[in-house]
Order: C-alpha cells, then sequence, then structure tokens
C-alpha cells in the first residue's frame, strides 16, 4: 500500500532550505555541474531535487511531473554519472537504454546526451536508433559497442532478430533501463516489444519510468518492469515556465509526495 508523506509545518524552513539545494549538494559530479552551467542550467527543479539522489543510489524510480518541468535530466546527468565511473570497462552491450515513444524525442535525447558528453570530456559512446535503419546501419551503430543506446521500443527486438543485439549480451551488460514518456509508450502501440525485452532486463538493472501523467498504462509498466521504486509525484501547481525559473515561485513547490510501495 503506498504512503504518503506530506510536510509537517515545523520542518519548513529545513524544507525550504532543502529547496535551495544545488546540483553539487545533491552529488552530482562537478563535471556535469559544470556542463550543466554552460548550458545555462544553475539550480535542479524540484523533479531533479527529488529524483537526481535516488538515481545516483541505484534506486527504481517512477517520476511523474508535468511537460517540461526537467524529467530529462532528472534521469539523464545521474545516468552519465553513473557511466563515468566505469568508462573503461569491458562490455558485449550497452550498459543504458532510453527508450522513447518517438523519433523527435529520441533525437531530442540524444542530442542533450551528446552535448554532455562533449562538455564534460568523457569517453562515453552514444547512439540513437531508429527501428527503420537498415540491418548494416544498426550493426554499425552497434559495433563497439556504444554504452547507451536511445531508441523507440520497437528497436530492440528488431536487433535482437537480426542478431546485431544478442540477448545473453543485453542480460550481461544493461545497468539502467530508462522509460521516458512512459505514459505514452503503450498508447503507441509497444506494449509487444517492451515485453520481448522484459525476459532479458537483468535483476540487478536500475529501470526509472518518466511520466508526465499516471495512468493505468503507467501500472502496468510500472508493474513490468520495476521493483520496489520509489514513485515521485509533483503536485501540479502553476504554470510550467514556473516549476524552472523564479525561486520565488518554486517556493510553492515545497510538497513533493514520495510514495513509497
Ligand atoms: N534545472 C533546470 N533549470 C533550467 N532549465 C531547465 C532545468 N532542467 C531542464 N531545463 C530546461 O527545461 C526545458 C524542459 O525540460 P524537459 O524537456 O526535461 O521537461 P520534461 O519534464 O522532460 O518534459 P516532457 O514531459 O515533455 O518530457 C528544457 O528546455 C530543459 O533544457
Amino acid at each position: 500500500m503506498a504512503e504518503t508523506m506530506e510536510k509537517p509545518e515545523k520542518v519548513t524552513e529545513r524544507e525550504e532550505a532543502e529547496e535551495e539545494l544545488s546540483f553539487e549538494e545533491l552529488g552530482l559530479d562537478p563535471r556535469l555541474t559544470r556542463a550543466l552551467l554552460k548550458k545555462g542550467i544553475q539550480k535542479p527543479t524540484p523533479i531533479q531535487r527529488v529524483a537526481i539522489p535516488l538515481v545516483l543510489e541505484g534506486k527504481d524510480v517512477v517520476a511523474r511531473a508535468k511537460t517540461g518541468s526537467g524529467k530529462t535530466f532528472a534521469y539523464l546527468v545521474p545516468l552519465l554519472q553513473k557511466l563515468f565511473a566505469d568508462v573503461a570497462r569491458t562490455k558485449l552491450a550497452p550498459s543504458a537504454f532510453v527508450l522513447v515513444p518517438t523519433r523527435e524525442l529520441c533525437q531530442q535525447v540524444y542530442a542533450e546526451v551528446l552535448s554532455l558528453i562533449e562538455l564534460c570530456r568523457v569517453q562515453l559512446k552514444a547512439v540513437q536508433l531508429t527501428s527503420k535503419m537498415p540491418d548494416s546501419e544498426l550493426r554499425n551503430a552497434l559495433a563497439g559497442p556504444p554504452d547507451i543506446l536511445i531508441s523507440t521500443p520497437a528497436c530492440i527486438p528488431k536487433c535482437m532478430s537480426v542478431g546485431v543485439l544478442q540477448s545473453t549480451f543485453i542480460s550481461g551488460s544493461l545497468e539502467i533501463l530508462v522509460l521516458d514518456e512512459a505514459d505514452l509508450l503503450l498508447s503507441y502501440g509497444y506494449e509487444e516489444d517492451i515485453k520481448a525485452l522484459t525476459p532479458h532486463i537483468p535483476k540487478h538493472c536500475q529501470c526509472l519510468l518518466m511520466s508526465a501523467t499516471s495512468s493505468d498504462d503507467v501500472e502496468k509498466l510500472k508493474k513490468l518492469i520495476l521493483h520496489n521504486p520509489f514513485i515521485l509525484t509533483l503536485p501540479e501547481v502553476g504554470d510550467v515556465k514556473d516549476d524552472i525559473i523564479p525561486k520565488n515561485v518554486q517556493q510553492f513547490w515545497v510538497r513533493i509526495m514520495v510514495l513509497l510501495f
């Protein structure tokens, strides 16, 4: 049964201080904080403030916060930090899969990953795949292999069926799986593709599910993929831009409900 933790009056000052926490104080690598700063990002948004430490700790997380609240960096930045620690490992398949419902989002996430990798000057390789790519292109993209694979879910079964991604290698290498815009994945027809991947997700793999809304589909995915996740839900207050910029408006965001199953 889920339990809601609400803010008691007495800890107002402490929580307001927590609202001022910087990326460094959340435990982010200085290379990443500097990279974010170069991108004009100075302070974490509410969802980033809660999600980043949990992801760094290796927890499974479901994050529900509306469009524009900064969910992409809430998973991407700690995901990259976890891979920094392990750049020299021998791998047979990507360590992280980021699965998204559309090619456009795939492109956007890929661009953010490339920009962060470049700004941090780390030796990580990311690829974006589409299921329309010819087998030879898929094979080239996965040669190496890359550290991070960004694609729609349909790409994974295709790569397995044409033999460019071995299921045993996925089981041996996958450390982090992200389902971004999870509320759209099933309605966009990816249920069977996700089910095809599920048996190959290793038990130790950390799973993150990001969503703008809660829905039956999100619940279904949560049950299919995650293990005892932290459920982060931001109350819907104010306008989308308010989440990100003015500090005084952020004071309204004191109530983040952390639901732990
Ligand atoms: N901490 C931050 N400070 C300022 N801007 C930020 C911060 N985090 C993210 N942004 C910017 O806010 C915009 C929206 O972020 P993002 O796309 O991650 O939202 P989202 O919650 O993932 O939305 P969606 O539900 O559409 O995926 C982006 O332009 C991003 O660069």
